[in-house]
């Protein structure tokens, strides 16, 4: 069965099947890294918020650039709303995909407010004229993303998790269907770290995003993500609910280190703890 944008109504919002990918080398020329995806399979669905956890080049970041399109795979492929990631037009791409990276380079010159606005781009016509929606949407991202004191300074005089708040508050006015973050708490503060989390498990649910996001704070991920895929050396070793895959064994061989998987009595949520070594 299809809608009358002719996507596949059964399909989920994205898809990497038998992913595998590798970097371009200088040399030789045309050559290719070794595998840093080896076959992986992921289905993310409307409504949902994926973490992706694993330790230092497990691949998660490179798996984010598949499933964003700036990474070819070397076989499989990606979809999106269950027509391959190439075959979407540019621009019709960037009104379904957001993508908030690692490092995001803020432009000389702009005032948080311009920068937010640019998401409102892939919406707006040749002339980019900001409608009314358009202000009112990056209001909202703006105070959303607690920027509102900060609205018409220059980005490049904000403090790193500042900027980064930015960054996403242009990924939700974007108003995509699809949302990418890789580790986007990296520099923010406990109260921003947690106000960021609230704000995305709030909008998945209330937008159905389908969204995905690299984590390192396994402690966030048990307490905010759906589902929880646990990836070393380019593949997935387990994929499912905090519960089925937060497990002392699976995180052990995931991060090659033994963490204290316990239980707050309150609220039911597991809860990790760092134990020191010898
Ligand atoms: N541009 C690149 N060219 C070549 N190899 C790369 C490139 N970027 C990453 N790699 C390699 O790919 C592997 C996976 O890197 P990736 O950045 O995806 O890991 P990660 O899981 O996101 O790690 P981290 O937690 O440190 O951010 C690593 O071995 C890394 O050295």
């Amino acid at each position: 069965m299809w809608t009358n944008r002719g996507e596949e109504l059964t399909s989920p919002a994205l898809e990497a099947v038998a992913v595998c990918a590798s970097y371009p080398q200088k040399a030789p020329k045309g050559s290719f890294s070794p595998p840093v995806l080896d076959g992986v399979d992921l289905t993310v669905a409307e409504g949902e918020l994926v973490a992706l956890l694993g330790a230092n080049g497990a691949g998660k970041s490179t798996l984010l650039r598949v499933l964003s399109g700036t990474l070819e795979p070397t076989s499989g492929q990606v979809r999106l709303f269950g027509t391959p990631l190439g075959a979407h037009d540019r621009r019709a791409l960037a009104r379904t995909m957001a993508v908030v990276g690692q490092t995001e380079e803020m432009s000389f010159g702009f005032r948080v407010r311009d920068v937010v606005m640019m998401g409102r781009a892939p919406h707006q016509g040749g002339w980019m004229r900001a409608t009314d929606e358009d202000v009112s949407i990056v209001e909202e991202a703006i105070q959303s993303c607690d920027l509102a004191a900060f609205a018409d300074r220059p980005v490049l005089a904000l403090s790193g998790g500042e900027q980064k708040r930015v960054a996403i508050a242009r990924a939700l006015a974007q108003r995509p269907r699809v949302l990418l973050l890789d580790e986007p708490a990296a520099f923010f503060d406990v109260r921003h770290k947690i106000a960021l989390y609230d704000l995305l498990v709030e909008q998945v649910a209330r937008q159905k995003l389908a969204c995905v996001v690299v984590m390192h704070d396994i402690n966030i991920a048990s307490q905010y993500a759906s589902r929880v895929a646990l990836m070393k050396a380019g593949r997935f070793l387990a994929v499912g609910k905090v519960d089925e895959v937060m497990t002392y064994a699976r995180l052990r061989e995931t991060f090659d280190t033994d963490l204290y998987v316990g239980v707050n009595e309150l609220t039911g949520m597991r809860f990790f703890l760092p134990m020191r070594g010898r």
